[in-house]
């Protein structure tokens, strides 16, 4: 089965986040095997293919292959409750029709039985105890692979799996960053991964020194500096012995930056003065100690809104950012449910995790939630329902009842741009057109704001983007 090339289309000139542009196609997942979770998941790009059959054999396989004047592509699943020919798909005008073949055990889209079903994006076939998902318009990118088997492959650093085509260019892109000596930001919601992402970014750096976290939220304010930059024996109350603190902690390796919304405007300035001269004073000395640090920061607070509320330092901001990547929400990517879960279930947390398995109902419970504290929600879910399972199979009893999910997370709700002060916006309009040379377009991306709402701005407070150009 192929691989994936996922050759990326990111412009590093755009400071990350790539994915313009690409072409969309058709997509079938293979999502999860509810009674061997551990055995991969799959996709297979339908753009060339006009028909699908789907049936019973040995281990999953997937074959191309001329029938006629019909490309077809014959996708093979393990269990004994699927039928030899079970279920078949068919290109009908733009969509895909998904007709069961007399199967003995049925198929279903999105629970109900069904002998014929025109599909819509994001359905969930059920084909004995595995679930699919279609897709009906994927972003690609040039050069990906249209079929993917995790089975076949293994990503480069754990948390880099992808099946989805669009997202696994992002990562590419951020691998090839990670070995650059670049700051990187990661964004988005609390449990995405960030924290997992972070240590990919040092596992493939090859920086040898170690992996430093911190989390700007949890510092006390008093002991912020002495925390960050160390201190020396006796320099203050309490401070019994010399410590070398995060930042030197990390020399030669890491710091990563969780929360970094979190941090007080005078510990940003801090920040700032070590990332600018690369050396840090611990308290109690006053020679500075040269330090060599890759930053990674995270957050999932809009920072380029706290700028402009004068919460966050924007030259700090401009520092950390020299790549960015935004998470996705676990609800946007359910089609790696099985890819998660299968990951999850090799921590050593799970010593029996190969012997896991799930009801068919149990699966769709599980694609059916909107995960709103994501991948670590999905973990913690899991350790419930294997512990309530007791070496059994996952019901949907085991699984909390995710018809009424939990209240989100609160998301920050950022004060409207148009009732920000007018020179905190202005400062910050200018800040961000001198880091991207007058470019209104990355401009415009970065505040997540229309290119005429830059250009109006711009109009109104008398700025030229030519004068920032270089
Ligand atoms: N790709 C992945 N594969 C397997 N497990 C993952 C993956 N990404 C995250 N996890 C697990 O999900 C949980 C949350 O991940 P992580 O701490 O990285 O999220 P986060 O975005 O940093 O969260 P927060 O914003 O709350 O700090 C952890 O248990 C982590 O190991």
């Amino acid at each position: 089965m192929a691989t994936d090339t996922a050759a990326s289309t990111t412009d590093n000139s755009t400071l990350g986040d790539g994915q313009r542009g690409t072409p969309a196609q058709p997509y079938l997942f293979v999502v999860l095997h509810c009674d061997s979770p551990l055995s991969g998941s799959a996709r297979y790009g339908l753009a060339d293919v006009d028909v699908v059959s789907i049936g019973r054999g040995a281990a999953r396989t997937a074959t191309r292959e001329r029938d006629g004047s019909l490309e077809r592509l014959v996708l093979r699943l393990p269990g004994n409750t699927i039928s030899s020919s079970h279920a078949g798909l068919a290109r009908k005008g733009e969509g895909w029709v998904l007709e069961d073949k007399q199967s003995k055990n049925g198929s279903f889209v999105n629970g109900q039985r069904i002998t014929r079903a025109v599909l819509n994006d994001g359905d969930i076939i059920e084909i004995g105890g595995v679930l699919l998902c279609y897709r009906a318009a994927l972003p690609t990118s040039p050069g990906a692979a249209p079929d993917l088997d995790t089975a076949m492959t293994a990503p480069p650093a754990p948390g880099l799996a992808t099946l989805l085509p669009g997202l696994a260019a992002q990562l590419a892109a951020l691998e090839r960053i990670a070995r650059m000596p670049v700051p990187v930001l990661l964004l988005g919601e609390t449990g995405s991964g960030k924290e997992v992402l972070a240590h990919a970014v040092h596992t493939l750096s090859g920086r040898p020194g170690p992996f430093v976290a911190v989390n700007c939220g949890g510092l006390p304010t008093s002991l912020l500096e002495s925390q960050f930059f160390g201190h020396v024996k006796g320099s203050f109350t309490g401070a019994a012995r010399d410590e070398p603190g995060y930042v030197r902690a990390a020399d030669g390796g890491t710091l990563f930056l969780d929360e970094v919304g979190d941090l007080p405007l005078l510990a940003q300035a801090a920040l700032l003065r070590v990332l600018q001269e690369r050396e840090v004073v611990p308290v109690g000395r006053t020679h500075p100690v040269k330090v060599d640090l890759r930053v990674v920061a995270a957050t999932h607070k809009p920072l380029a809104e706290m700028v402009i509320r004068g919460e966050f330092r924007g030259d700090l901001l401009a520092r950390l950012s020299g790549y960015r990547h935004t998470l996705l929400p676990l609800r946007e990517r359910r089609e790696d449910l099985g890819v998660l879960i299968g990951a999850l279930l090799r921590r050593p947390e799970f010593p029996a995790g190969d012997g896991v398995r799930l009801t068919t109902a149990g699966g769709r419970r599980l694609l059916g939630h909107d995960w709103p504290l994501n991948i670590r929600e999905l973990a913690q879910l899991l350790s419930v329902a294997v512990a309530l399972a007791d070496g059994g199979v996952i019901e949907p009893s085991h699984l909390p009842d995710t018809s009424r999910p939990p209240p989100r997370a609160p998301a920050p709700t950022p004060e409207p741009i148009a009732s920000i002060e007018p020179e905190a916006l202005r400062s910050h309009l200018m800040a961000l057109l001198e880091k991207h040379q007058g470019k209104v377009s990355h401009v415009a991306r970065d505040m997540g704001k229309a290119r005429m709402q830059i250009h109006r701005w711009m109009q109104r407070f008398g700025l030229n983007p030519d004068d920032f150009r270089g």
